[in-house]
């Protein structure tokens, strides 16, 4: 027992290694069988693709900024290709990852996070003996703003994973903007409208996702059901394996894998923001028996100052307001999920 109560627990990457034995807090016991039976999306109604050099282009903005519009309405997420990141860099954000989750538990254990902390290499912070543990462990940085990176959470091996992470970064910060301004456009704003209601220190938080295989995947969960806290997520999915479900009309579909697509969807902020109009999709991660899986989710996040609340232009006699001011969405967050609670309906009018 840590601090405050709290419990620093073993990571999951040691859990595999006694397979017999898949702690109580992690099992689903009823209800879990059908995880891994989720709908694939028909082909005439899959997550949209979208093409962010069309969205760019003069000429073909128009269509694929509409087809954004479609996407978001429908799904709350798209999947984003030709966005100008290499596939070999892609390849080389995950590699560190890999190499990082790879090391001996000794060398991981150098970034490590702080009891109460989320920041830094380990699993969920345990709040209640109720709660229910995802199978992944992470390392979770703050990236943006440069002033509140804390180093000694950053991995020193592999040599390049800073560097890889500082570019990365730079790229997703530029994307953020590309993608913010099309959706305010979507739904006629100003194009600076949610960057504005952004503030300007836009905080993003990066999160290397390691998943073991699970010996029950049928009764554990990677990632339980949630909606992210962001604006707006950046996912680079595994090259291989599957997991990732989300939820559309009450049913459970997978996420279909496109090597070097960028999965963007959706936060509760710009749920918030557009007062509705945009939802921030539920989605959850399923396991598999055999193989680990990995990902990187970016989290970009308005300044923790600026209150957030939905724009003026979306309110009127028809939509009336539906959700209340916040401020540091991200601190109530945390513990709304670990109870298994939406977090929004701190927000909901
Ligand atoms: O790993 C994934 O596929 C999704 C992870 C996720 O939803 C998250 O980190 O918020
Ligand atoms: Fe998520």
């Amino acid at each position: 027992m840590a601090e405050s109560g709290k419990i620093v627990g073993t990571p999951v990457q040691e859990l595999v290694l006694n397979p017999q034995n898949v702690p109580k807090n992690y099992m689903y016991e009823e209800g879990g069988s059908g995880f891994r039976d989720a709908l694939v999306p028909p082909p005439d109604d899959n997550i949209p693709v979208l093409d962010l050099y069309r969205l760019s282009s003069p000429s073909t903005a128009q269509q694929e900024l509409a087809k954004l519009h479609h996407a978001i309405l429908s799904w709350g997420c798209f999947q984003a290709i030709n966005h100008g990141l290499e596939s070999s860099f892609l390849a080389k954000v995950r590699e560190v990852s890999k190499q990082f989750f790879q090391l001996p538990k000794e060398e991981k254990q150098k970034c490590a996070r702080d009891p109460n902390n989320i920041e830094g290499y380990g699993n969920d912070i345990i709040y209640s003996e109720k709660q229910r543990l995802d199978w992944t462990d992470r390392v979770y940085l703050t990236v943006l703003p440069e002033d509140e990176r804390k180093f000694k959470f950053w991995p020193q091996t592999p040599d390049d994973f800073r560097s890889t992470v500082l570019q990365y970064t730079e790229s997703l910060r530029l994307l953020s903007e590309v993608i913010l301004k099309a959706m305010a456009k979507s739904l006629n704003l100003e194009e600076n409208c949610f960057l504005n209601e952004s503030g300007e220190r836009t905080n993003m938080f990066l999160r290397f996702n390691y998943y073991p295989p699970c010996p029950m995947p049928d009764h554990v969960l990677g990632v339980k059901p949630h909606a992210d806290a962001s604006t707006i997520t950046f996912l680079l999915q595994d090259k291989e394996v599957e997991g990732l479900q989300v939820l559309k009309d009450d049913q459970w579909f997978k996420v279909p894998i496109i090597p070097d697509a960028l999965l963007i969807n959706v936060g509760d902020q710009i749920e918030i923001m557009s007062n509705g109009i945009f939802r921030s999709p539920v989605h959850r991660v399923v396991l598999n028996k055999e193989k680990e899986r990995l990902t990187a989710a970016m989290f970009c996040i308005p300044d923790s100052e600026k209150v957030i609340k939905p724009v003026d232009e979306l309110v009127n006699e028809t939509r009336p307001i539906l959700y209340r001011p916040v401020k540091n969405y991200v601190d109530i967050y945390f513990q709304y999920y670990q109870q298994g609670k939406r977090p929004m309906e701190a927000s909901k009018i």
